[in-house]
């Protein structure tokens, strides 16, 4: 005998894109990549070929467009929550509903030194991404907001010393390092009690992801760093402080090396150390450090 111990399925990849006509004649717009997922009363279809609560993955891509013409898709987060518990509501059998949004990044273009009322740019790959999962039983929305994608590099201001050595080590101590990462992070909303609940916060989303962007530049910029680890900590410890509604702020970064040159044999030129200017970037491969804070109350129950 074998069990169905797991089950979900949705639509994975559903790109949607929304314009917004003010009557002044601007625009606005809006694109995003969704995945909805669905869980519940749905084993049948896995074991005993029996469609009947099968929300076609079909459907699912019909719904996030109609949901997006009839709903703001802003923010990112009310969007998610509408959709994710439009499933709770519409289907009994569904437990769970589980939507990811990614935002693409569209900056209205400066023309003739001003803003341009319909014309966008993609400045950078940087995104901002939700995860949503409205549940039956209890009745609640989870939600995480994030940044993904975002490069940066500082070519001073960063040290890496003062660790673990033993006969595996070979890399040197430095004091004056380039630092260069894609910035990941997260932060986990606590749960809201049901849409309204959502609504009614609608600011704090926006705020955040602002609060949150700013903070991981400047934090990044302005901090002799001596490590990634703790640079990364000072950050989240910094969102967490700005934004009462988050309970745990993640971060992943990949430490993009960038290595030191020897080019002593070619005429004795100098270049390590405080002489280095020309550096090899590595593609791979590359640190990667991770970590999730919270608050104390939260941490304790851990
Ligand atoms: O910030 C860093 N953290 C590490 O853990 C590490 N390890 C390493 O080789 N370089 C670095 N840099």
């Amino acid at each position: 005998m074998a069990t169905l111990s797991q089950a979900r399925y949705g639509k994975d990849n559903v790109r949607l894109f929304k314009v917004h006509r003010h009557d002044d004649g601007t625009q606005d717009v809006t694109e995003m990549t969704v995945c909805t997922m669905l869980e519940g009363d749905i084993a049948a279809s896995w074991t005993k070929a029996d469609n009947a609560n099968i929300v076609a993955t079909d459907t699912q891509k019909q719904t996030a467009y109609v949901m997006a013409k009839l709903h703001p898709v802003n923010p990112p987060e009310l969007f998610g929550s509408i959709l994710a518990q439009h499933y709770i509501d519409e289907y009994a059998w569904i437990d769970a509903a589980h939507v990811s949004i990614v935002v693409h990044k569209w900056t209205r273009m400066p023309v003739d030194g001003k803003p341009h009322p319909h014309s966008f740019l993609r400045d950078g790959d940087e995104k901002r991404t939700v995860e949503v999962t409205a549940s039956r039983r209890p009745g609640k929305i989870s939600v995480r907001s994030g940044i993904t994608d975002l490069l940066v590099l500082k070519s001073t201001g960063s040290q890496f010393w003062g660790y673990h050595k033993d006969e595996y080590t070979r890399l040197p101590e430095t004091r004056d390092r380039i630092l260069s990462t894609e910035v990941e992070a997260g932060w986990q909303w606590d749960d809201f009690r049901d849409l309204e609940a959502v609504k009614k916060r609608v600011e704090a989303f926006d705020r955040a992801w602002n609060d949150a962007r700013t903070i991981t530049l400047e934090t990044f910029a302005k901090e002799d760093s001596p490590s990634v680890q703790n640079t990364m900590y000072l950050m989240a410890e910094q969102i967490l402080a700005v934004a009462p509604g988050v309970r745990a702020v993640e971060y992943s970064l990949p430490n993009k090396h960038y290595f030191e040159i020897d080019l002593s044999w070619f005429k004795g030129l100098k270049n390590t150390g405080k002489d280095a200017e020309v550096y090899a970037p590595q593609s791979d491969p590359n640190g990667l450090i991770k970590c999730t804070v919270t608050r104390p109350s939260a941490a304790a129950k851990i």
